[in-house]
């Protein structure tokens, strides 16, 4: 190749570097721009004149500069390429996001690469940057993880009450039942149910059934720790369990909430509609051989509360 034919393929390689859709950047050993291409000036501002032969980190204080120094140095010394993803750093370069307003991020998501660049006689002397700009898989993706976190939440949760549904607590009871099994760890369950129920919404109507029936749930939302987990087990059976809690520690919550709930009154329609629950307490046993079992304890409980007066607890 003459040197005519070289100088024009130079020519237009060096128009491809500037005007590709990704950023280039050459840095020599001591961290010097030797190379800023288009993309890198457009969106930091700063033009290839100004980097030119100038330390890299100085113009960008905001760059992480140990984690970047360190990914170039094992560049340079083990001659390989060196990948970082948005996953990892959302960037690295921090450059505002173009796109329409979306929420996720003001800045732009980039994935890097850094490439050791020899000479000719074999010593890397140089590395390259390459910076792709990937702001719409990176939004699509988090905008795909928090619809299916919503979805999760939605399957799980029961409209009304916000507690979780059956089928969500029939997985969660089962692998509280397994760790206590397995471990011999205490855990109590407790189940709860509104008192003359029916005699509510045939006096008010479903509505205000729906009412009541929420307004209990917000009182057990409320009450439980975050390590216990509650339930909405049927139309107006609520279940909780309570994690590393014998059945007489129960008994504090237990009252609590009964107290709690007689005293919370319900406005419907001009109407002011008060109720009162009854509880069903049954502490994991050794002798407990399932789900079923222990749950039929705390039942039995529960209707020894019913057969006593309701407005109450029971101990199994
Ligand atoms: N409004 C409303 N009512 C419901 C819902 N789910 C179940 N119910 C009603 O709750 C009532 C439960 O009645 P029962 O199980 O006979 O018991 P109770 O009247 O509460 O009496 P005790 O439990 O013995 O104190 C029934 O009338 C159901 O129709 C719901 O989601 N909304």
């Amino acid at each position: 190749m003459d040197n005519q034919s070289s100088l024009s393929e130079f020519h237009w390689i060096m128009n491809m570097v500037q005007t590709i859709d990704a950023g280039l950047v050459v840095l020599d050993k001591d961290l010097k721009v030797q190379l800023w291409n288009d993309f890198m000036s457009n969106h930091s501002g700063v033009s290839a004149k100004d980097m030119q032969d100038t330390p890299l980190f100085s113009h960008f204080p905001e760059l992480p500069e140990a984690w970047l120094r360190s990914k170039i140095d094992s560049v340079f010394l083990l001659k390989n390429n060196a990948f970082t993803s948005w996953e990892q750093r959302p960037y690295i370069f921090r450059f505002n996001n173009y796109r329409p307003v979306t929420g996720i991020s003001e800045f732009m998501f980039q994935n890097m690469t850094i490439i050791p660049l020899a000479s000719l006689t074999g010593e890397v002397t140089h590395v390259s940057l390459i910076i792709y700009d990937v702001t719409d898989i990176a939004i699509n993706r988090l905008q795909l993880d928090k619809a299916n976190e919503k979805l999760a939440h939605l399957s799980q949760t029961d409209a009304l009450t916000q507690l979780a549904n059956r089928h969500h607590w029939n997985t969660l009871i089962d692998s509280e039942f397994k760790r206590v099994k397995r471990y011999e760890q205490i855990s109590t369950l407790m189940m709860l149910d509104i008192d003359h129920f029916k005699k509510v919404n045939d006096t008010y109507g479903h509505v205000a059934g729906d009412k009541v029936i929420s307004e209990v749930s917000r009182v057990i939302r409320e009450s439980v720790r975050e390590t216990d987990f509650s339930a909405r087990y049927g139309g107006e059976e609520f279940a909780i369990c309570l994690t590393n809690t014998t059945a007489s520690c129960a008994v504090i919550l237990a009252e609590r909430l009964r107290k709690a709930i007689e005293s919370t009154l319900v406005l419907d329609d001009g109407n002011v509609i008060q109720v009162t629950i009854s509880i069903g307490i049954a502490e994991f046993k050794a002798d407990v051989e399932s789900v079923d079992h222990w749950t039929k304890n705390a039942d039995s409980a529960l209707y020894k509360s019913k057969e006593s007066g309701r407005n109450q607890y029971s101990i199994l």
